[in-house]
């Protein structure tokens, strides 16, 4: 047996390839430094680490020959990149699909990881798909082929979906970032970059569409150095550009590497073209000077003046990715076919294995605060796995799940760790797409999917062995709400759909007004919520008429407050009497909160027992001496939720608030829970104007491309709209212009946009952070807001 951290070693004396590991001690420590940096943001793992070693659970030999040649990647992109597109190349030359369809393709079949008919209706990708495939590669430099086993989760670009980006990168282990060879860094890359850094995730580079007229790659890998503060550098020089465009110089191992064959699928190696090389030899020395900034070993080679081997720059490579200090960035055309396997053979050699990745869990009997227990994909070890996504499938409930540590069996009994219930595994599949192959057993490290079992996205399961759960996703808050109601009778599959789709995707809410009677579903943007209403019309044979979009505002304090209230009610019977003493104040400054929103931080956390936390809301019981008996604690906590659901200013739910209870009194017949919550309801409602109350608004980063000629036009349609010029950039003939606008003020901004640049101008928006709204606007949705109030109606 041999201890998790003994892997390289092992892995040296066993079957890795030279390219993935350097067999020696350096690269042992390295691997140690790296998980360190890997896990930076997660809580004391460097106090954990060192003792837990020996709680780990060993790997066997035959755990690390699966896992060495086992990658869990992700494709993410702003949106239109060519995502689906390079993944349905790399689903053709690994042989799991027979033919390559395109997106929007003349066949009609559309790609194979857009299975849904909305979204090859739309052309683009709503939810995230999973498949799995193999890959021989070939080491350049021992010849010896291997196969690895990918599993491959494509993602939507769009950013309303955003929650499906966010959970597919919270259960992989490396990505590929698709960038476009013409347009570059763009406002859904950051968010994606985001992401990645968020959840640890290595990235790669892929920079597609290299045969667009204005392709520029080093252009791009200059944005990713500046925009996105990635150290980069190139691995390939292009062979020809734009519709020449028809191979690439492999920097790392000297070789041009061309497509041949049908659809490309033949890879052929040949010399570098000798009009490239002097740009080749600038370009290695390019990366390996990129590479002295963040690898010791190439540093000490740069400063003696000796140039790296290929062997010693690839693996420099792989150890700057994994320790997320560095991307290597590749080039091709998708759509041409050219160069996509070369970038296959670059996810096996420069992104983790999942024992690379440091994954760590929360044992669920111990306080938040305990220490994180680390987890060893050992096929051995107890179950671990995590829910990330449900869908409704064809035969029932399919939850997606990532196998972290131990195997899960068909037919085995496993434990939800948040409601302790046993499940019996009626079926397990490896998807693929759409389409699913039964299997009996998964092993740790991998990705698959159960049926018929019942539980929330993000939940645990084990097998009993341990009672772990696994920390939460950030989860953005949503910008926009709608009222909605079925067209006729409401029929049980109103509820059910909005059930269903509730559980399936925590961006999307639903809630009834008390005094409206009003449903109204909440989202990330008016297309997350008309691909909602759309399926409840396709999926469940409901119409639904729905109300204007309106924007999620909130309310916030921004003092702090004392309160002391008595809730006194003598009616015939039994009375009420409750009485609370104590205040209420902001938990975060302005700017701490601007942070939380904008998803720095998570803000909605699922603590131990899978109940939502929120950070922006806290109870604090600091009474002593019983002057409130414990048993009457809750109702307050409960009648403080309750107060924050609806903010008096606009009716809008209220965040940043702590409640601390100091003091209070009772009376031993007429006090009761009742009575207790309704007090604390009164005194909130009562000085919640003392807490100088601000009425906050969803901000958001608009980016718009359109060519040159229409500047001053878009700029001057966003000075109308009230909205910040924060970027711009010129290129040959087109120009991007990154504004900060209220989300209130981009209501009809397409039709505007439209008009203004002749239909040939495009913008996408995603949610930065909610920002306190100027005071006449305050004013005018306070005023707007009492007239829907009964008293204003009689
Ligand atoms: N010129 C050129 N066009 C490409 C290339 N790859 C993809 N496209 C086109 O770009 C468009 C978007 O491609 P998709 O593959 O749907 O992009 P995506 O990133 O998956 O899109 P979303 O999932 O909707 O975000 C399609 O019209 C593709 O045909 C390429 O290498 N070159």
């Amino acid at each position: 047996m041999f201890s998790h951290y003994n892997l390289a070693r092992l892995s040296s004396r066993l079957f890795i390839p030279s390219r993935t590991w350097t067999p020696t001690l350096s690269s042992f420590s390295c691997g140690r430094r790296l998980a360190s940096t890997a896990t930076a943001a997660k809580p004391k793992v460097a106090e954990v680490a060192e003792e837990e070693a020996s709680v780990r659970y060993d790997l066997t030999e035959k755990d690390v020959q699966r896992l060495n040649f086992q990658r869990n990647i992700g494709v993410s992109a702003h949106i239109d990149s060519g995502k689906t597109t390079l993944t349905e190349r790399i689903l053709f030359y690994t042989g799991r699909i027979k033919d390559i369809h395109e997106v929007r393709g003349r066949d009609n079949v559309g790609a194979k990881m857009d299975s849904m008919d909305l979204e090859r209706e739309k052309g683009i990708t709503i939810q995230s798909a999973a498949t799995f495939c193999d890959w021989m590669t070939t080491d350049p430099i021992t010849n010896e082929t291997d196969k690895y086993a990918i599993n491959i989760i494509d993602t939507p670009g769009h950013v309303d979906f955003t929650i499906e980006v966010e959970r597919a990168l919270r259960v992989l282990d490396g990505a590929i970032l698709v960038l476009c060879a013409v347009a570059g860094v763009q406002s859904q890359t950051t968010t994606v970059d985001r992401q990645m850094r968020r959840y640890n995730v290595p990235r790669i580079s892929f920079v597609n569409k290299m045969d667009r007229p204005g392709a520029n790659p080093w252009r791009i890998v200059n944005q990713i150095r500046t925009k996105l503060r990635m150290p980069a550098a190139a691995v390939h020089v292009p062979i020809g550009v734009e519709d020449q465009f028809r191979g690439v110089v492999d920097l790392v191992h000297w070789r041009a590497i061309y497509n041949q064959g049908n659809k490309g699928i033949e890879v052929v190696y040949d010399e570098i073209p000798s009009d490239l090389l002097d740009l080749a030899k600038a370009k290695r020395q390019e990366l390996v000077e990129q590479l002295a900034e963040v690898d010791e070993e190439i540093a000490d080679l740069v400063l003696m003046d000796e140039a790296p081997t290929n062997v010693v720059l690839s693996n420099a490579i792989r150890r700057a990715t994994i320790g997320l200090k560095f991307s290597p960035v590749f080039l091709g055309s998708a759509i041409k076919n050219t160069a996509v396997q070369p970038l296959l053979d670059g996810v096996c050699a420069y992104l983790p294995n999942p024992a690379e990745t440091e994954v760590n869990a929360m044992d669920a009997t111990k306080p938040a605060s305990a220490p994180p227990v680390p987890l060893s994909p050992a096929a051995d070890a107890p179950l671990v796995g995590l829910a990330f996504k449900l869908e409704e499938g064809r035969f029932g409930q399919l939850t997606y799940i990532r196998i972290y540590q131990g195997t899960l069996r068909k037919a085995q009994t496993i434990y939800n760790v948040r409601t302790g219930k046993k499940i019996k595994v009626p079926r397990l599949v490896r998807m693929h797409s759409d389409e699913m192959e039964d299997v009996e057993s998964i092993g740790p490290g991998e990705i698959c999917a159960m049926f018929g079992v019942e539980c929330r996205s993000g939940d645990t399961f084990g097998d009993g062995g341990v009672n772990l759960t696994m920390t939460s996703m950030f989860v953005p808050e949503p910008v926009i709400s709608l009222a909605i109601k079925a067209n006729g009778i409401e029929t049980p599959n109103f509820s059910r759909a909005l059930n269903r789709f509730q559980k399936e995707d925590p961006t999307f809410r639903v809630h009834i007004d008390h005094e409206s009677k009003e449903t109204i579903i909440s989202g990330m943007g008016e297309l997350h919520l008309e691909i909602y209403v759309e399926r409840m019309r396709r999926e469940y044979n409901v119409d639904c008429v729905t109300g204007k979009p309106r924007v999620a505002f909130r309310e916030a304090i921004t003092a702090r407050a004392n309160f002391d209230f008595t809730h006194k009610k003598q009616t015939g019977g039994a009375g009420q009497y409750a009485k609370v003493i104590g205040y209420i104040e902001p938990i975060l400054s302005q700017e701490e909160m601007q942070e939380v929103t904008s998803g720095k931080e998570a803000q909605t956390q699922v603590g131990a027992e899978g109940e939502e936390v929120k950070k922006d809301k806290e109870f604090i019981n600091d009474v002593l001496g019983g002057s409130v008996p414990s048993n009457f604690i809750p109702a307050v906590e409960k009648g403080f939720y309750e107060a924050l659901e609806k903010g008096t200013l606009s009716g809008n739910p209220i965040t940043n608030c702590r409640l601390v209870l100091q003091d209070g009194g009772f009376h031993i017949v007429d006090s009761s829970e009742l009575a207790f919550r309704l007090a604390t309801i009164g005194a909130f409602r009562e000085i919640y104007r003392s807490a100088a109350p601000v009425i906050l608004e969803p901000i958001m980063k608009v980016e718009v491309v359109a060519p040159v000629e229409f500047q001053s036009q878009v700029i001057g349609g966003l000075n109308t709209r009230r909205g910040t010029i924060i970027d711009s950039e010129v290129r040959d003939d087109e120009f991007t212009c990154v504004a900060e606008v209220a989300l209130n003020d981009m209501f009809g901004y397409s039709n505007q946009l439209r008009g203004s640049t002749q239909g040939k101008g495009e913008f996408s928006m995603e949610y930065k952070n909610h920002m306190p709204v100027l005071p006449n606007f305050q004013k005018d949705l306070e005023d707007a807001y009492k007239k829907t109030l009964p008293q204003a109606k009689k």
